[in-house]
């Protein structure tokens, strides 16, 4: 079963709609120029109103460790993902579960790419945009992710409702990542497009 995250979360209601729609996990920003960016007494607030068994995914880009650990300290996530230049080591300086996201170029030997962060428990591989860090909203070429693969596949880039069954196909992903295909703004989620989504990975 193809697990779903539905990240930029900035509302509860909108952590709720993703729970009830089935997503597996849901994800916050720490990255302050994101329209999608929570503080961290609104991210506590969130997953305070999750349901159990929900994963909560704090993401952060090239941020200060004393930052991470200051989030840490007041939000209770579950699993950390890094979307910047963070090397291995700094990823494990938390002691959490992370992912590492990697912003997919033509060209890119990406079973060579993933191999560099040993310690994450999945990679996250996104669309490139030059100055983007993520929440792009585009897709990426999925026939460059290769098929034999020792890492955990999540799949995130401009997925909708629409392409992500044929990209689930293609891809046979551990889990997929939405944030601009299910909302009705940035940082504003659609509950009818979530569960549309969720039922496209799931049914
Ligand atoms: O979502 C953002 O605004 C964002 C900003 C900076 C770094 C990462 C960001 N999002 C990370 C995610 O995991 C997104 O879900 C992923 O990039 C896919 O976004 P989308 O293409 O809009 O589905």
């Amino acid at each position: 079963m193809v697990r779903v995250k539905v990240c930029g979360i900035t509302r509860p209601e909108d952590a709720l709609a993703a729970a009830e729609a089935g997503a597996d996990a849901i994800g916050l920003v720490f990255y302050s120029p994101s329209p999608r960016a929570v503080d961290s007494d609104s991210a506590r607030a969130i997953i305070e109103c999750l349901p159990p068994f929900i994963t909560s995914v704090g993401l952060f880009v090239d941020a200060a460790p004393e930052y991470v650990r200051e989030v840490l300290s007041k939000v209770p996530l579950d699993l950390l993902q890094f979307h910047g230049d963070e090397t291995d080591a700094y990823c494990q300086l938390f002691s959490r579960p992370y992912m590492k996201a990697l912003r997919v170029r033509s060209g890119d030997d990406l079973n060579a790419l993933a191999a560099r962060w040993p310690g994450a428990c999945g990679i996250l591989l996104d669309s490139f945009k030059q100055g983007v860090p993520g929440g792009t909203g585009e897709v990426f070429d999925w026939s460059m992710i290769p098929v034999n693969r020792t890492w955990n596949l999540i799949l995130a880039g401009g997925l909708d409702a629409d392409n992500v069954a044929g990209a689930v196909a293609l891809c046979q992903p551990w889990a997929v990542d939405v944030s601009g295909g299910v909302e009705k703004s940035k940082g504003i989620k659609d509950a009818a497009k979530i569960t549309r989504f969720v039922h496209e990975v799931k049914a």
